[in-house]
């Protein structure tokens, strides 16, 4: 079921402006979800996605308007800021586990900003009860795991730090199509469960709107459009576009 209450939002963005040394990608972007909603960001190759995802978590150089976590500006914020004290995780497009470490390990890392390793360890078997796949597979190296698995990994690793929001970046990118509805179906427990806030990058827009309460259609590093991910399923601009007629 969409979820669009419109609460006050969780997290926003508020005209805002950023990008990579002097190249400026986003150019006066708005963009809110609230507690609990998820968002899907579609558009053509370089419009931006990703950078929207690199501003939230502080890897772009913000040149104006501003990030705000119930309000408050977090612009300023270091990754390991966002991780540890906004509750805002990042699960990077690329293939980020370390293949030659093991499942347990792979997790553990998830925690390397906790102080005491045993908080590290706890929140791993928290982790691992809740994905028996995982679990079976704890000691086997993650360089060992199918596509989807490895997939499931870097989530689970994300929630180590118990993060409120978590930013996905490209889930489905070079998985088999059999594994892709496994991982929404991961990403919407964790919203309707666990009420975390999601927001994703998704390539495959049909998949990524038919997940999402809210899209937004990013081209130039501008918003060209916004509605809940059912009206613009149905938008014939977006169906000619991004959902291939
Ligand atoms: N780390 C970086 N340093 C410099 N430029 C970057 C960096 N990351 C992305 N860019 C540039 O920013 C622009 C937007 O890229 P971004 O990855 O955000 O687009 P995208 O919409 O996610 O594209 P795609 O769908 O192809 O992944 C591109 O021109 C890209 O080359």
């Amino acid at each position: 079921m969409r979820r669009l209450a419109h609460d006050a939002p969780l997290l926003s963005l508020r005209g805002l402006e950023a990008g990579y040394g002097r190249m400026q990608i986003l150019h006066g972007l708005d963009l809110h979800v609230a507690t609990g909603q998820s968002l899907c960001l579609i558009g053509p190759n370089g419009a931006g996605k990703s950078t929207v995802l690199h501003s939230i978590y502080g890897f772009t150089r913000i040149t104006g308007g501003a990030v705000e976590l119930e309000g408050r500006a977090i612009g300023g914020l270091t990754p390991e800021q966002k991780l540890r004290d906004a509750g805002i995780a990042y699960v990077m497009q690329d293939n980020s586990v370390f293949p030659r470490m093991t499942v347990e390990e792979n997790l553990l890392m998830g925690g390397y900003l906790m102080p005491r390793r045993e908080a590290a360890r706890a929140a791993a078997a928290d982790v691992l009860a809740r994905y028996p796949r995982l679990a079976q597979r704890r000691q086997a190296a993650a360089g060992t795991l199918s596509g989807g698995e490895r997939r499931l990994l870097e989530i689970a690793r994300a929630l180590i730090m118990q993060p409120r929001v978590l930013l996905v970046d490209e889930p489905s990118i070079g998985l088999e199509p059999r594994y892709i509805d496994a991982v929404f179906e991961i990403l919407r427990e964790l919203q309707h469960e666990q009420g975390k806030t999601i927001v994703l990058v998704e390539q495959n827009a049909k998949k990524g709107l038919e997940f999402a309460d809210l899209g937004y259609v990013l081209v130039s590093g501008q918003l060209a459009m916004a509605g809940s991910g059912d009206e613009l399923l149905e938008n014939p601009d977006v169906g000619r576009l991004f959902l291939g007629g």
